[in-house]
């Protein structure tokens, strides 16, 4: 027979698989080319007409499974590259297959002229199981322009397979063209073997399974990939920090400008000043290497933040003005709320403008992250506050040193900090209600611990006993410009209690110690593991962009970087669960009471596994968070 077979396969964003009897080759050979997209191809019936075709034919040469042939003509709308392109290693689907093994150069593996070797090849083809192929559920809906609007792109496959999707350009531009991605010739980046991220790879949610588990959900990979969707001369990137500050928002500004730069070679990029307010209320700065050199050593924000003023409509304006093509939006849960419009906006108006969040916040509150940046120096920084209260409590009869540490609505950095420091006889967070008086109360406890040890340490989140503050105190009300609660100082309040308590009590004094020292962590510099991380999340931020990725959040999900749609990070908060193992840790480290009614802890349970989706019989985390102690 004297046909070549050429396969191409695009695969990032809806499969288009054509198979090719392309131009003749030398009598009786099949010139396989890129033999691993037959793992790109979804249709079964596809996948049986290829490997007819290759059974009915008498030799097998394996070729590199090199990009440049199925890029090449996968993507005629690429522009002409001069340039060599970089191997992609796809994993084979038979990658334990001899006939296909891989190879630098075009080589002879392995002749079947003869009949048992061909009846081999034929059994060893058919013990492979070909995958049903994934259905697709893409919300597509058209908005009022009649421009097609994703909203949510679910993808289920075998076993229990979900895969939440991000969204793409071409969902709603299909026909925009691809670029090389310039890492292939980096000097540092293309010795990395298989440095592209494989185009399929996801990372799962749940990594505690059992047999029977389904396989579970999903998020696409975070990564370079071999094509671009931007040419780098045509960038025009913009970084904004909205919320409160956290330790890291200088390195990871410095490292979306040091990326983009470097890995890409853009050299355009705006700061935004002042946060959201400040797409439509001040003037840009100029980000270069050279102004973020050193920003990672100081403590804030160099474009400044705010909270309040997202105006949609004018922010996309503009976005739109200036010609920006890559918006990056760091911030907590309402950043990533705000830049979720944002991204529906620009996509309703049909921009080539992706839309990045990059997930930040000192409370560690964001949903399927395991951790956010800063939480690991605000732990770490917190000891030296826990540190000073012991050496108070300690050096005087009956003392009591109380910390406050930040933590709205989740007490993360109140629980890691009391676990880290060892000194702590009782933490509070906002997930844990406590009462003060009566048996079982926090005062009772506070005089049983210092008749005990003479002195005591107690770490209280922001959050903690509001209702208990609100009650008492009759306040009002009170939001931030961005609707956020004002909390009232627990703190202070708690002060005051104790030593209202012990006032009752004259053959008790006490000498109490409050300590506040949240803005004062708030405001450090990044430590140097959470420096690592920021440099990995921005850089993780930049290949989505680069990769023609929108309205996503990029973080860690069990080790690795995956790109999140907007709306899982947004429905809820995440909090200390208080039935799990690293609370009970908690509760054993302080040996404190967990000062709540059993019928409180049922309840929670129940909640908590109505939300999991598990029963307690299952016995199966479905948090795959770290930092929500599911070790
Ligand atoms: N639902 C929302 N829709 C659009 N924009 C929002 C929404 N919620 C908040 N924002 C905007 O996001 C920005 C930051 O929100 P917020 O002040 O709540 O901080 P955050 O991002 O949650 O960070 P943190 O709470 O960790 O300090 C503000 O400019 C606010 O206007
Ligand atoms: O006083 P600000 O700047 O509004 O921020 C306070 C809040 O910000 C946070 O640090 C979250 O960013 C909370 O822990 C805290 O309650
Ligand atoms: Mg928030």
């Amino acid at each position: 027979m004297d046909l070549s077979i050429h396969l191409l396969a695009r695969k990032d964003h809806g499969l288009r698989t054509n198979l090719e009897l392309v131009r003749p080759t030398c009598q009786g050979l099949i010139v396989l080319c890129g033999i691993s997209v037959l793992g790109h191809v979804e249709s079964k019936a596809q996948k049986v007409e290829i490997f007819s075709f290759l059974l009915s034919s008498s030799r097998f040469f394996s070729f590199p499974k090199s990009q440049s042939n199925s890029q090449k003509k996968s993507s005629n709308k690429t522009k002409p590259n001069t340039k060599k392109i970089k191997t992609q290693n796809h994993t084979p689907l038979f990658s334990s297959n001899p006939y296909f093994k891989r190879s630098s150069t075009p080589q002879k593996v392995q002749s079947t002229s003869n009949s048992s070797s061909l009846l081999d090849l034929k059994s060893r083809l058919s013990a492979v199981k070909i995958p049903e192929p994934v259905k697709p559920r893409a919300g597509r809906r058209m908005s009022a322009e009649g421009k097609p609007v994703i909203t949510k792109k679910i993808v289920i496959g075998d076993a229990g397979y979900v895969l939440e999707d991000v969204p793409h350009l071409t969902d709603y531009l299909p026909d925009l063209p691809t670029y090389p991605n310039p890492l292939q010739d980096h000097p540092a980046y293309s010795v990395v073997k298989q440095y592209f991220v494989n185009t399929d790879d996801t990372v799962a949610q749940t990594i505690v399974v059992h047999k029977s588990s389904p396989r579970g959900v999903h998020f696409r990979r975070a990564g370079p990939r071999q094509k671009a969707y931007f040419e780098s001369d045509d960038v025009t990137a913009c970084i904004v920090t909205c919320g409160g500050l956290c330790p890291g928002l200088n390195t990871v500004i410095r490292e979306i400008v040091c990326g983009l730069y470097d890995m890409y070679g853009v050299k355009t990029i705006l700061g935004i000043e002042g946060g959201y307010r400040g797409f439509y209320a001040r003037n840009t700065i100029n980000l270069t290497r050279k102004t973020v050199s050193d920003i990672h050593k100081r403590g804030g924000t160099v474009l400044g933040t705010s909270r309040g003023g997202h105006d949609t409509t004018k922010i996309v304006d503009s976005i739109q003005d200036r010609g920006i093509n890559q918006v990056y939006i760091i911030g907590g849960d309402g950043t990533q709320k705000g830049a979720s419009v944002i991204f529906e906006e620009v996509q309703r108006r049909g921009l080539k403008v992706a839309v990045v969040g990059v997930p930040k916040t000192i409370d560690n509150d964001i949903e399927v992250i395991e951790k956010s940046f800063g939480f690991d120096t605000a732990v770490e920084e917190a000891q030296r506050a826990i540190n000073a209260a012991h050496v108070e409590s300690e050096s005087q009869e009956n003392g009591i040193g109380l910390v406050k540490l930040m933590g709205r609505n989740s007490g993360f950095i109140a629980m890691y900090a009391t676990l880290a420091s060892r000194d702590v006889d009782c933490c509070l967070i906002p997930e844990s209600p406590f009462y003060l008086e009566g048996k079982g109360g926090l005062l009772e406890f506070i005089e049983k611990r210092l008749k005990e040890h003479g002195h005591m340490v107690i770490v209280v989140a922001e959050g903690a006993g509001q209702d208990l503050i609100a009650q008492d105190m009759r306040s009002m009300d009170v939001h931030d410009a961005s609707g956020n609660k004002l909390l009232l100082d627990v703190g202070l309040w708690l002060s005051q209690k104790i030593k209202e308590h012990f006032v009752r009590k004259p053959k008790m004094p006490i000498n109490l110690k409050y300590i506040d020292p949240t803005y004062m962590i708030r405001a450090i510099p990044s430590n140097a593991s959470d420096n690592v991380y920021c440099t990995l999340l921005a850089h993780s931020a930049v290949h989505g962009a680069m990769a023609g990725y929108t309205g996503f959040t990029v973080g860690p999900v069990n080790g690795r970087h995956a790109y999140i749609p907007f709306d899982r990070i947004t429905e809820k908060q995440k909090k200390v669960v208080i039935t799990d193992r690293m609370w009970a840790r908690l509760l054993s480290s302080t040996n404190q009471p967990s000062f709540m009614s059993n019928k409180y802890i049922e309840d929670s349970k129940k909640d908590n596994e109505a939300h999991n989706g598990t029963s307690k019989a299952e016995n199966v985390s479905t948090d795959a968070s770290l930092t929500n102690g599911s070790l």
